[in-house]
């Protein structure tokens, strides 16, 4: 049985007071972490601050990217040593607007991974195809193309900690769901490539969310379902209330 995790992604959204405020209001009510992981990935320059003022509660704080070096001269990127230096638990990593607005490719995704990994943070790792791949039939090919080239060169064991996030495009911030069943497909689709990269065990560690406008009202049937361990949440995951409803689905699923 894979513990559920739900990501906030609050992207380019909330200023330093809001966001202090959504933490102050979340932290007492979340469920226990034995049951759901909640996490809130931020905007980079909040995180030492939301670091210390969760650091009581069980919500984990992540990044929304990171460089894959340690340091040197990179105008305005943040390092994996950096975001370790402040105890950031997760990163995500590919997400589709960073794929699209600044040029993310596979090959930097990889080395990102293994930087996260050697800082003992989290990867969420992004994955998701395009309306018109998903209409040329080509989704599955498109996901497993990613997921090969993400994972390339880790060990089972680096692996079975990763958390992998679908997401088709077409379904981010658009109101637009992909069907549970849809997306429980894909996810058990990726899974597969898992197994035939590893072995079962590491494919059955795996913890898949889905994502592209998660919402209180969708989120049961999309955790009912095998393949689906959680949600990358963006909208959804701005309000405190529809964040908690979202963690509660999650610890009852
Ligand atoms: O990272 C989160 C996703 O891009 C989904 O965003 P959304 O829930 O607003 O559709």
């Amino acid at each position: 049985m894979r513990k559920p995790i739900i990501a906030g992604n609050w992207k380019m959204f909330k200023t330093f007071e809001e966001a202090i405020q959504f933490v102050d209001a979340v932290q007492d009510k979340l469920p226990s972490n034995d049951k759901v992981d909640a996490v809130v990935c931020a905007p980079a320059l909040y995180l030492p601050t939301l670091v210390q003022v969760a650091s009581e509660s069980e919500l984990a704080i992540g990044a929304q990217t990171m460089h894959y070096e340690n340091e040197g001269a990179f105008t305005g990127e943040i390092s994996p040593a950096q975001l370790a230096s402040v105890e950031v638990d997760y990163v995500i990593l590919g997400h589709s607007e960073r794929r699209e607005y600044y040029n993310e490719t596979d090959e930097a995704i990889n080395k990102k991974v293994a930087a996260a990994l050697a800082h003992n943070i989290v990867p969420i790792i992004c994955c998701g195809e395009t309306l018109e791949e998903r209409e040329a039939g080509t989704t599955e090919q498109k996901v497993a193309g990613q997921i090969k080239a993400a994972l390339a060169r880790f060990e089972a064991q680096q692996v079975e900690h990763m958390v992998i996030a679908y997401e088709p495009i077409w379904a981010i911030g658009t109101g637009k769901t992909a069907t549970a069943d849809d997306a429980n497909q894909v996810c058990g689709a990726i899974r597969a490539v898992i197994e035939e990269l590893y072995n079962a065990e590491t494919a059955n560690a795996v913890r898949i969310q889905y994502g592209g406008s998660v919402k209180p009202d969708n989120i049961q049937e999309l955790l009912s379902k095998e393949h689906i361990d959680g949600a990358l949440v963006g909208g959804a995951s701005l309000q405190p209330e529809s964040y908690l409803t979202l963690l509660e689905a999650a610890a009852n699923a």
